[in-house]
């Protein structure tokens, strides 16, 4: 519905790794009464949707130790005059191919951002997500599969959390 306040999932994804961060971070969401949500890749919001939205929750695979350079070019087209983004939520989600090339430079990059643009940035339910929801989607185990439930249940916790801080 409209008058409920609503949650801007975005998120860019070239072999759905990503893509599947941002539907558990909306199963998240889902699970939190009174709010609600909007799921769609970088590419297909509208600058009324980032106007509107009372949290963004962003997502971007690390691409040598960077953010995708789609995402990048989303936040640079955020509007900034008058910073209308400020004191809006702001939270991050990952994934990576391996443990420990990346992941975490890419949420700070997001963060620091996100930042510059006045948002309250906020990290997920549990120490294991304190930055936001990562994932690694390439190296030993986690190799060739879809993303592990460890991982979704991160970015699960991560919705739900923002659900609740926008929904009060
Ligand atoms: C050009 C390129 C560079 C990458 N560089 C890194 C990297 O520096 N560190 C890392 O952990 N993974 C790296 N990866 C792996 C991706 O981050 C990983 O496969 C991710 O889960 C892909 O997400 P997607 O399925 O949403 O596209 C790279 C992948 C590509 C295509």
């Amino acid at each position: 519905a409209q008058s409920l306040p609503s949650i801007l999932i975005t998120y860019h994804s070239e072999s759905g790794k990503t893509q599947a961060m941002a539907e558990a971070v909306a199963e998240g969401v889902s699970q939190v009464q009174g709010v609600s949500y909007i799921l769609k890749p970088t590419s297909e919001v509208q600058q009324q949707e980032i106007l509107n939205t009372s949290a963004i929750i962003l997502g971007s695979p690390v691409y040598n130790a960077n953010m995708a350079p789609q995402i990048q070019e989303f936040i640079n087209s955020w509007p900034f005059e008058g910073r209308p983004l400020k004191d809006k939520i702001g939270a991050v989600f990952v994934t990576g191919g391996g443990f420990s090339i990346g992941e975490e430079a890419v949420m700070f990059s997001m963060i620091r951002a996100m930042m510059i643009h006045g948002m309250l940035i906020v990290g997920g339910d549990k120490v294991e997500a304190a930055f936001g929801a990562s994932a690694i989607t390439g190296e030993g185990e986690f190799d060739g599969k879809e993303v592990q439930e460890i991982f979704l249940e991160k970015a699960r916790g991560l919705g739900r959390r923002i659900g609740e801080i926008v929904g009060r």
